[in-house]
């Protein structure tokens, strides 16, 4: 088996690519970062520090990369690969979906039928499906049924804290995770063989993972990162080490976690203690991580399904307490960085909008008394 990775970030690097290399599958990482690429053909290999009590240095071998701006040298690798895997952002996968059709449609014209795989691995609810879906623009009607005969398009849940860092010079491809990894794929939309790959868990119950993740740790990350941001605070451990905010994010956790509990019948203790593990992952002194990475495109956190307002609209459907997300939300809608382009609409449309006219256009939250109450926090906050 040989994998192709989009995406040699720190997910692709750190974690999704390490696991397959680890499992002795050879790795081709596709980027449009020439430097990274040049990097991975020359060294062959790449250095992962994991942080934790006892900090180790492990050596990723059998990789090797691919320019993704030269289209027909990634073509032609869908030959010779039998898994895809991306970790690029939700917004590139729109990007690559072309690539990979015509990759696709290559690959089944050279007469291979034999199944192949492909798995987005970014922080999205079903990214794969939406990958799948973006793909499908590019094909036929006749392409589509053959694609969907030989090709698993398998969603995935993904948790690894990975920050980016300065690497020092002579180890250009560092890259620095925390201990704890968590990947999760639905089982049940593999093509043939399920491939070996250690770390890689298998569930028939793929929302309830994802769920999980997304409206607990993401959310959480998401409320230090904004709560930080308004206390100045540049790192998120300043921010969840300040008790205050600590609290805060914990109580929005709960809320979130309420129905959680309610969909998918979790474990109310094994939830709590789940979260109690989240909060000390923030707080992990090894990892340096930047408010302002884990706040990045608020109008992407804001938006419907993401970690912020799928909770809240949660606690509409079980009738559930929400104050604290309410007030999550408003801090989001205050989130304020000239070098984030979302953060700059964000601001704009407030100015230009107005609070009320905003939190519609970017939530799609219809309740009047729940967007009353978002614009009455939003104006608490800025008095
Ligand atoms: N960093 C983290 O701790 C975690 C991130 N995620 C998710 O993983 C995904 C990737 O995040 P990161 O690795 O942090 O981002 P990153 O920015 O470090 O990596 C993304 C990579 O994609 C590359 N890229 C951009 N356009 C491309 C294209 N057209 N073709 C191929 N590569 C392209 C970039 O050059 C970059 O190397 C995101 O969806 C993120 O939400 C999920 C869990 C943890
Ligand atoms: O990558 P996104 O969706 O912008 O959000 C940042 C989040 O992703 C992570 O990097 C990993 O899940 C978290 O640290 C953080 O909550």
């Amino acid at each position: 088996m040989k994998a192709l990775h989009f995406g040699a970030g720190n997910i692709g690097r750190g974690f999704i690519g390490k696991l397959l290399a680890d499992s002795g599958i050879p790795v081709v990482f596709a980027d449009v970062n020439d430097k990274v690429i040049n990097l991975l053909n020359q060294q062959g290999a790449y250095n992962v520090k994991i942080v934790g009590e006892q900090s180790k240095l492990e050596q990723v071998n059998h990789v090797s990369g691919v320019n993704s701006k030269d289209e027909n040298a990634v073509i032609d690798l869908f030959h010779s690969v039998d898994l895809i895997t991306t970790a690029v952002g939700p917004t590139v996968l729109k990007i690559i979906s072309s690539t990979i059709a015509k990759g696709l449609i290559a690959r089944i014209e050279a007469g291979n039928t034999q199944p192949f795989n492909i798995i987005a691995c970014e922080n999205m609810v079903r990214g794969t499906t939406f990958l799948k879906e973006q793909v499908f623009t590019h094909l036929t009607p006749e392409q589509q049924k053959q694609v969907s005969e030989f090709v698993g398009f398998v969603d995935s849940a993904v948790d690894r804290i990975v920050p980016p860092v300065n690497a020092p010079e002579d180890d250009p491809l560092l890259v620095t995770v925390e201990e704890f990894s968590e990947w999760i794929v639905d089982q049940t939309q593999f093509k043939g063989n399920i491939p070996d790959i250690q770390g890689m868990e298998k569930t028939d119950n793929l929302m309830a993972f994802i769920e999980r993740k997304l409206f607990t740790l993401n959310t959480g990350h998401a409320v230090t990162a904004y709560m930080g941001k308004q206390k100045g605070y540049q790192f998120v451990r300043e921010s969840i080490e300040d008790e205050s905010i600590k609290d805060f994010v914990k109580a929005v956790m709960q809320e979130s976690g309420e129905v959680l509990i309610q969909r998918y019948a979790f474990d109310r203790q094994a939830h709590a203690a789940y979260i109690e593990k989240i909060l000390k992952r923030f707080a992990n002194p090894y990892l340096v991580d930047d408010v302002d990475r884990v706040g990045r495109e608020p109008l992407r956190k804001l938006s419907e399904n993401d970690r912020l307002i799928k909770p809240l609209r949660g606690t509409l459907e079980y009738k559930l307490s929400h104050d604290n997300l309410i007030r999550a939300i408003a801090t989001a809608l205050l989130y304020r960085n000239d070098s984030d382009p979302q953060a700059q609409e964000l601001e704009a449309a407030i100015n230009q909008e107005g609070v009320e006219a905003t939190l519609r256009k970017y939530t799609g939250l219809q309740d009047q008394d729940v967007i009353t109450r978002i614009v009455n926090q939003y104006h608490v906050l800025t008095h």
